[in-house]
């Protein structure tokens, strides 16, 4: 079952020194745009395994407009596809992650076109992505925003972040997940008041407190602390990674039995694998397991 991934894989970017390049890290002077020249609304760099992707909308706070999430969904399914990548993170900007989805320009959007046209049907792609994201976020975390940092896989906050969900003062409701995911991460009652009010958002601390976010940094550190984490992750074995992240989002689907027989055929299904063999292996040698994904 791994035969797919049994290419030698390139480990010449893996040799770039991390910590160094995460303490010269500043979006605005190492951010590149590999995946594409005619990136607009996106900067994109690559750190060893890992791939950083930032919301570059900064007049509109990372408003999310439709070709912001065109570039979104092509540069992810690049990274995904590159087999030097093994996770993602994706941030804003300090002020903003992203403020929700750009709301000028849906504003004169007619019922019929938008269900003939499945309006923002193809925004949810990100949720296909088989490596594993994480949000970075600072700022703005609100509608669009919020929904977007959960559909990634785990949320590291900055100390000043806001999550809200505020579409209902503009008439309408969240379109993205803010009635389903946010109720799964924060509880029905949480969820009801922010959704229903529009104006409770939760802080960093508290959307931590909630089970929301992971971990909150003091706003300066958290893209370091995600790429920190996406590193550890990408350097174990990536199809394994898969499995958990596949496993851990069926549990979102399936009913328990369901999804412990799912889990415990990939658990069986991992010995089938190099990176089985060579991470218990490497245990009982002791030594430092060498991954090679396949
Ligand atoms: C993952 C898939 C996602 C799918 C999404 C599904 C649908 C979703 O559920 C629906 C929404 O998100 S509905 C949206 C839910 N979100 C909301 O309702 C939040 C709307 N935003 C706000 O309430 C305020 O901007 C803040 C309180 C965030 C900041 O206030 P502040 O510090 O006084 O800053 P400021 O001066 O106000 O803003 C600076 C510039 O940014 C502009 N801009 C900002 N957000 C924008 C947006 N969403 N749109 C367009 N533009 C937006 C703003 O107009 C201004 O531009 P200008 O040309 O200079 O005039």
């Amino acid at each position: 079952m791994f035969a797919a991934l049994r290419q030698p894989l390139a480990r010449a970017s893996a040799a770039k020194p991390l910590a160094r390049a995460f303490s010269a890290y500043t979006p605005a002077q190492n951010a590149v745009a590999p995946a594409s020249p005619k990136l607009e609304y996106l900067l994109t760099e690559t750190r060893g395994r890992v791939a950083l992707v930032t919301l570059h909308r900064p007049k509109a706070l990372n408003a999310l407009c439709n070709g912001l999430f065109v570039e979104l969904n092509q540069v992810l399914k690049d990274f995904d596809n590159n087999k030097d990548i093994g996770s993602i993170v994706i941030t804003g900007s300090e002020r903003a992650f992203a403020a929700g989805a750009d709301i000028k320009e849906m504003k004169d959007r007619q019922f019929i076109e938008n269900y003939s046209e499945d309006f923002l049907g193809h925004w949810t792609q990100i949720t296909r992505i088989r490596k594993p994201i994480i949000a970075a976020v600072n700022g703005f975390a609100l509608g669009g925003g919020c929904e977007l940092a959960m559909m990634c896989d785990i949320i590291y906050a900055g100390d000043k972040a806001v999550f809200g969900q505020p579409e209902i003062k503009l008439g309408t409701i969240p379109g993205a997940g803010g009635t389903q995911r946010l109720v799964k991460a924060v509880g029905k009652s949480k969820a009801m008041e922010m959704c229903l009010t529009g104006s409770v958002n939760l802080t960093a601390q508290e959307a931590e407190a909630a089970g929301l976010v992971s971990k909150v940094y003091p706003a300066e550190q958290v893209l370091d602390e995600a790429i920190k984490t996406a590193s550890k992750i990408a350097n174990l074995s990536t199809p394994v990674v898969q499995m958990v992240k596949d496993a851990i989002n069926q549990s979102f689907e399936m009913p328990l039995q369901a999804g412990l027989t799912f889990e415990r055929r990939l658990f069986h299904a991992t010995f089938a694998s190099n990176d089985q063999k060579e991470g218990m292996g490497a245990f009982a040698e002791k030594r430092k397991p060498n991954f090679t994904n396949n």
